[in-house]
């Protein structure tokens, strides 16, 4: 049933003229001596997309396939465990055969679908800010939250870069005039949310993941310096967060350097734990303290620390932890705070990008294991790098990882 509506002038459906107009709602009135309520404005004007408009023909990444191998799972595909998934590749019929209600790894196709809508709002954060968007309930970890959609356009042809995520070969969606309610998020020097790129039925598509529970109400971040690509503008950071590095196109600050005790306490029998002075174990630490007793226990305990933190370290670069890793978009091998040691990542992700972009090994594995042999690749990162890049590779990167190297 429809009504008369006189703005559209025409027929609309009654929830369909109101949802333009929630906007507009007039603030409360305050009550005298009260501060005046703050005043809302208008949502500036956009088209609403529900998918990637492409204007021409672009190049996109390949059509994954049998050919390039299958994500291997039988029964069902779990995100944690299906290989498409790890290599942020969302499954489809040529590339997994699994029914599709048992895979979990058709998180853009759903939300499609529109089985994401009712999560998230737009709001207005403030004039520091300005509109963001919140949880409307609780979202778990790791859950889809929204796609980042907006004209597919080169990267020469952006003027405006605050609404724009960089895409591989010189592209990027651009949703400045066009987009979805992703464009709406604000950036957190401590964000509760990571934009990931993934290939979708060959084509790169940005999806923002819950990167812990988010709460009903609260903000939904991301940090613009993953994805966004560069700009000159450098606008200062209003997150509020304490590690806020106090622009919103840069990395946030190091946490303060841990001592090695501290670090010791930390990773107490290999996990990340706060626990201290754990008994039992190889891990143990002694109780701090000032007689040359406990001075001596320092030092065992600084030769401890060393070894957890070798034992540490062996540990994340072990598959699980590679899968963690990249789900949550940190590079494999690495810490949360040294993921923000760009240079060193960004050497990589070039090396990676020139490696993987190689049509030599493309089909023949034996070539990509010895490639990864002369370059000393460290094991895993290779996978955390193709991931980010969006490139899909299973099978070779299996055979590469049959390396002696690797094992
Ligand atoms: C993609 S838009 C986000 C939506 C935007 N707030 C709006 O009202 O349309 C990015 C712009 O929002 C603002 N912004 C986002 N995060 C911010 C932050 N942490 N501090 C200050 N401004 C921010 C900046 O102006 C930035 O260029």
């Amino acid at each position: 049933m429809g009504i008369w509506c006189k703005k559209q002038g025409a027929c609309r459906p009654f929830a369909a003229c109101i949802k333009k107009r929630l906007h507009k709602r007039r603030p409360p009135l305050s009550r005298p001596g009260e501060d005046p309520a703050p005043e809302v404005p208008d949502l500036p004007p956009y088209e609403r997309l529900w998918h990637n408009r492409c204007r021409r023909e672009v190049l996109l990444a390949p059509e994954p396939s049998q050919s390039l191998g299958a994500c291997a799972c039988t029964g069902c595909c779990k995100l944690e465990s299906c290989l498409n998934a790890v290599m942020l590749v969302e499954c489809g019929p040529h590339c997994c055969g699994v029914e599709e209600a048992e895979c979990e790894n058709r998180q853009f196709s759903r939300a499609q679908l529109g089985d994401y809508e009712d999560l998230a709002e737009v709001f207005w954060t403030g004039p520091l800010k300005g509109f963001g968007l919140r949880a409307r309930r609780t979202i778990p970890n790791g859950h889809f939250v929204a796609e980042y959609v907006g004209d597919i356009v080169s990267q020469e042809r952006i003027s405006n870069w605050q609404y724009v995520m960089s895409l591989p070969h010189g592209l990027a969606i651009d949703a400045s005039k066009a987009g979805g309610p992703a464009r709406f998020i604000n950036h957190s020097c401590e964000p509760n949310c990571v934009a990931q790129r993934w290939q979708v039925a060959g084509r790169y598509r940005v999806g923002v993941f819950a990167a812990r529970e988010i709460q009903a109400e609260e903000e939904i971040t991301f940090s613009y310096s993953n994805l966004r690509g560069q700009s000159s503008s450098s606008d200062a950071c209003h997150c509020g967060s304490p590690l806020c590095s106090g622009r919103i196109w840069q990395p946030p600050r190091k946490a303060p350097k841990k001592t090695a005790k501290v670090k010791a306490a930390d990773t107490a029998s290999c996990k990340p734990t706060k626990k201290r002075r754990q008994r039992g174990g190889t891990c143990d630490l002694a109780p701090p303290g000032n007689s040359k007793a406990s001075e001596a226990a320092d030092v065992e305990n600084d030769a401890e620390a060393q070894q957890v933190e070798d034992c540490n370290q062996e540990a994340t670069s072990r598959i699980a932890e590679d899968v963690r890793q990249a789900q949550v978009g940190i590079p494999v091998g690495k810490t949360v705070e040294a993921h923000w040691e760009q240079h060193d990542w960004e050497l990589s992700e070039k090396f990676c990008e020139a490696f993987f972009s190689n049509a030599a090994w493309q089909n023949s594995p034996k070539e990509a294991r010895q490639m990864l042999e002369q370059q000393q690749l460290p094991c895993g990162r290779e996978l955390a790098a193709a991931s980010a890049l969006g490139l899909y590779l299973p099978s070779a990167l299996l055979s590469a990882r049959e390396s002696p190297q690797c094992r």
